[in-house]
């Protein structure tokens, strides 16, 4: 799992290098059919990435971006009619659900439809209409971390080309973007190296934990939820991600002293409301901890200030890399070894891989 998340920087190099090739068949959909109302079915890890982007998406592109859990789309759901393009999202293309929801919207034959995968030959390559790749190469660990970034990078390409497209986004503002981006990538390195040294400043409270809460909101809500897959993947402790308001809506009552909220900060409209929040619950819990995108102008040994400044609909580029460092590094300061499968007849008997 390191191993790809140190990989993580240079296969964003790649796919800001590539990304007039790769894109090519999403980009001629979207010269020739212009949808402005976007349907994305993906589940787990890839649902989190496009829930990352979705905000950025809308705003540089002026698109509406609805996404579905595909198997309630697939047994309840429908598609509205306003939808006049559909993405199907599938890090791996094995996952059964997203193949069902992807057939049942490519078998109606109404709307385009694409499917952004890393494997270009799995199984649900096809039931799209175009294949794009993510351009991160297989991840042969399941709990997918360079596949989230490469995943949240290339969406995010998708959408300045989409503004392009759709006069949104002018010569100007599409390189500033890409530069944009490009700086981004860039404080990989550092975030990996503050992430390994908060977890050693703190190793011995995060290895005790029982329970983790993730609070993030607008593009953070993504990476909270991706902190969610993370952790349960992983740690195998409850966690679970929440916005910021709806956690003021009953599961804030949970909380005691055990209990551990990390706050994901990215500054914006909503940062008062948060810092609001974590005052709030200090001096409930010992265990509030914070992760910090810009500069903090109070240092607090419990948050990891990535001191990075850059456009908050970004963030979830860089601030769900901490979180894939910490819960490896504290399931492995649990001593359980990720190397040992568990449930290894899951698949076999729920076949929810194909
Ligand atoms: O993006 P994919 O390949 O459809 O996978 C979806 C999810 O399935 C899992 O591999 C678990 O089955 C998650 O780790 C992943 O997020």
């Amino acid at each position: 799992m390191m191993t790809y998340v140190h990989e993580e920087q240079q296969v964003c190099r790649e796919i800001l290098n590539n990304y007039e090739r790769n894109l090519a068949s999403f980009q001629q959909i979207i010269n020739k059919k212009k949808p402005r109302n976007w349907l994305i079915l993906a589940t787990g890890s890839s649902a989190n990435a496009m829930l990352s982007v979705k905000y950025y998406i809308e705003k540089v592109a002026d698109v509406s971006i609805e996404i579905q859990e595909p198997f309630n789309f697939v047994h309840y759901g429908k598609i509205r009619q306003s939808a006049d393009f559909v993405l199907a999202v599938s890090q791996g293309g094995h996952s059964y659900s997203t193949i069902e929801a992807l057939k049942k919207v490519y078998r109606e034959d109404r709307v385009p439809t694409a499917v952004l995968t890393s494997k270009l030959d799995s199984p649900i390559a096809k039931y799209a209409d175009t294949v794009i790749d993510i351009g991160c190469g297989v991840e042969k660990v399941g709990f997918v971390t360079k596949g989230f970034t490469a995943t949240v990078l290339t969406s995010l390409l998708m959408g300045i080309l989409a503004g392009v497209s759709y006069g949104e986004v002018g010569v100007k503002e599409k390189q500033r973007k890409l530069d944009e981006l490009n700086k981004a990538i860039e404080h990989i390195p550092i975030i990996i190296r503050k992430t390994e040294q908060f977890y050693t400043q703190h190793c011995k409270e995060l290895n005790s934990i029982p329970r983790f809460a993730i609070v993030g909101y607008g593009p953070s809500v993504g990476t909270a939820k991706e902190g969610e897959t993370k952790f349960t993947e992983t740690i195998r402790v409850p966690t679970q991600g929440f916005e910021l308001e709806a956690y003021m809506h009953g599961p804030y009552l949970e909380v005691n002293k055990n209990y551990s909220l990390i706050f994901l900060k990215t500054g914006g409209v909503l940062a008062e409301r948060m810092e609001k929040l974590k005052e709030y619950f200090s001096s409930y819990t010992e265990h509030c901890f914070s992760i910090s995108m810009n500069e903090e102008s109070e240092r607090d040994a419990k948050t990891l200030s990535l001191d990075i400044e850059s456009n908050e609909l970004l963030s979830p580029l860089f601030m769900a890399i901490p979180l894939q460092i910490l819960a490896y590094r504290i399931t492995t300061g649990k001593g359980i070894d990720l190397g040992v499968r568990i449930f290894d007849d899951f698949d076999k008997v729920l076949k929810s891989k194909v």
